[in-house]
């Protein structure tokens, strides 16, 4: 008989997963991905059922990555709240498979994974695609996904200054009283992207929250919100302009509110940049649309597992 699943909370996930291990592994795998060989990186694109009644959606992301046997699924579930609801945005629970058996190994808390991967994928595109002189970085929306973005974006770059504005002013103070580190508050967002060489959108907008005109060219973008065909987080001008990357074509083309609602052309996925198949444009204004991968939470829930497992 198979073993029980082992079930890892949150707090476990979080010390095994560590972003020097993580990183390596995205770039390999978002490489693999985009070589299209089918037969290695398997994964569809999310399927997502709405929750009516509680204006959320259940995403359903499987993966398989044949060449180090890795067979996982994350569940997740995000929803649009009001920033005085006192609920979660998002909630994810990720299952690891046995992959010859079926069975499976185990049941992660899946929140540390999506902030610190989607993170993870973000700084791999900053690496790539921004100004070479970043001096200014500048984060739109104040929440979970804004925390992790501005632990690793620190971490691995040095900038004169960090800018913030959310929605409300009291959720950008209380961003910039929890994080380590300096951090200008603005309140209006015209004012915190000007003459920024890197914004980060983490906003749970269903409406454009940063505009082309606005922008400083050669500016890169990393747009992480607004993962519904119908929500935006960025304009038709911003959409026009800029050269877009995406992390899979396939997704953009069915989720991504900014790729299908202003007819933008994808010119590139992240993987294809990283394989040498298509250039990164650092001159260019350059926007990373991201959406999140199945195989992104694969790879971290099997770096967990793996060193869960060596430390017992
Ligand atoms: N691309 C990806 O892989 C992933 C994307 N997401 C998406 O990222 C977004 C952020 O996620 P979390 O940080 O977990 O959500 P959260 O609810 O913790 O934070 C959202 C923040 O956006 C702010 N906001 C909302 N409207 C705004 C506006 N018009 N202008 C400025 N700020 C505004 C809110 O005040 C809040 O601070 C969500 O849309 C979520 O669905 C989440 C996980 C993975
Ligand atoms: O990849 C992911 O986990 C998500 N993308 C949009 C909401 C959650």
């Amino acid at each position: 008989m198979a073993e029980q699943p082992v079930f890892l909370s949150n707090d476990v996930v979080a010390r095994f997963l560590s972003y020097d291990e993580l990183i390596p592994r995205l770039e390999e795998v978002l490489g693999r991905f985009s070589r299209g060989s089918s037969s290695d990186v398997v994964q569809p694109v999310r399927s997502v059922i709405p929750i009516h009644n509680h204006s959320g959606f259940l995403g359903l992301m499987p993966a398989y990555i044949a060449h180090e046997d890795t067979l996982c699924t994350k569940m997740v579930a995000f929803y649009r709240r009001e920033e005085n609801v006192n609920l979660p945005s998002t909630q994810a629970t990720v299952l690891l498979f046995n992959p010859e058996y079926g069975n499976v190994t185990a049941v992660m808390d899946g929140l540390d994974i999506t902030h610190k991967r989607t993170a993870a994928v973000s700084a791999i595109s900053a690496k790539l695609l921004m100004p070479a002189q970043s001096d200014v970085l500048c984060i739109l929306g104040c929440g979970h996904q804004a925390v992790s973005h501005y632990e690793i974006f620190t971490k691995l770059f040095s900038f004169k200054e960090v800018r913030v504005c959310s929605r409300r002013l009291e959720t950008a103070e209380r961003f910039a009283a929890g994080v380590q580190g300096p951090v200008t508050v603005l309140s209006s967002a015209k004012e915190a992207v000007h003459g920024a060489d890197i914004i980060i959108t983490v906003t749970n907008s269903s409406k454009p929250v940063l505009f082309g005109e606005w922008v400083k060219p050669g500016a890169h973008i990393v747009a992480v919100g607004a993962c519904r065909p119908d929500w935006r987080e960025l304009d038709d001008v911003l959409m026009r302009d800029a050269v877009i990357y995406v992390d899979s074509r396939e997704g953009a083309a069915v989720e991504s509110g900014d790729i299908i609602l202003s007819g933008a052309e994808v010119f590139a996925e992240l993987g294809e940049v990283l394989n040498g198949t298509r250039p990164a444009l650092r001159n260019k204004t350059t926007v990373f649309k991201s959406l999140g991968m199945g195989i992104q939470d694969a790879v971290a829930a099997k770096l967990v597992f793996d060193e869960w497992k060596s430390s017992q």
